[in-house]
């Protein structure tokens, strides 16, 4: 370790524990902005920028030496899926999700505040449901676990048992893919 103060500008739960799970010490100040798509804006420019601001927005009030922000999203047909506004919405999502494959977009960024510098990336991961059942959504909506979900799942909680398979990173689904942040942190001399 170098010694470096690295702060979690997220409030997700998630995040905190994939971090944690990689023995890195950091400390948890999330961050607040507005999370509206831009018009016309594609999917990874998105959640780059949202992950950026994060880190932005909480390093201009918080001591620290590096800030890591992320956002994730769902992608569906073309729809960038967040998180769900209500119970209805959440059903509209489970049921476009049904039967078919996805992508997951993560895009973080560690933020330098003595370099002034910003690295950042996004990873996508391919994620393929079975057709679900009437009442396999509305149990699962009855839950509460959607509703701060981007898509309305949790594949590492109620919904685990929906995903037939996955191509690519399981952490980014969860909401932060650890090789690459790592590989980042460690490229930064954060660690
Ligand atoms: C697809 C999927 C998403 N998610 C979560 C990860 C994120 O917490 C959330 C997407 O919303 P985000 O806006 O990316 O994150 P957040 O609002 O929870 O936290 P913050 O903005 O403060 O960093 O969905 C899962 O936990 N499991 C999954 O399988």
């Amino acid at each position: 370790m170098t010694g470096s103060r690295i702060i979690l500008a997220s409030a997700s739960p998630r995040r905190s524990e994939l971090l944690e799970s990689a023995g890195i010490r950091f400390q948890v100040v999330p961050g607040h902005i507005d999370e509206t798509p831009l018009p016309q804006e594609a999917p990874v420019d998105h959640v780059l920028r949202l992950a950026a601001e994060k880190a932005r927005e909480v390093a201009r009030r918080e001591a620290g030496d590096f800030f890591i922000g992320a956002d994730t999203i769902v992608l569906c047909d073309g729809e960038i899926m967040g998180k769900p506004c209500d119970r209805n919405d959440a059903d509209r999502m489970l049921r476009k999700l049904s039967g078919v494959g996805h992508s997951v977009i993560t895009g973080y960024a560690v933020y330098s505040a003595t370099g002034d510098v910003c690295c950042s990336q996004s990873v996508e991961t391919r994620v393929y449901f079975k057709a679900l059942t009437d009442k396999e959504i509305s149990d699962y909506i009855a839950t509460g676990c959607p509703m701060d979900k981007a898509g309305a799942y949790a594949i590492q909680g109620g919904a685990a048992h929906m995903v037939r398979r996955i191509e690519g990173s399981y952490t980014n689904v969860v909401g932060l893919p650890l090789c690459e942040v790592i590989d980042t942190l460690r490229d930064m001399g954060a660690i």
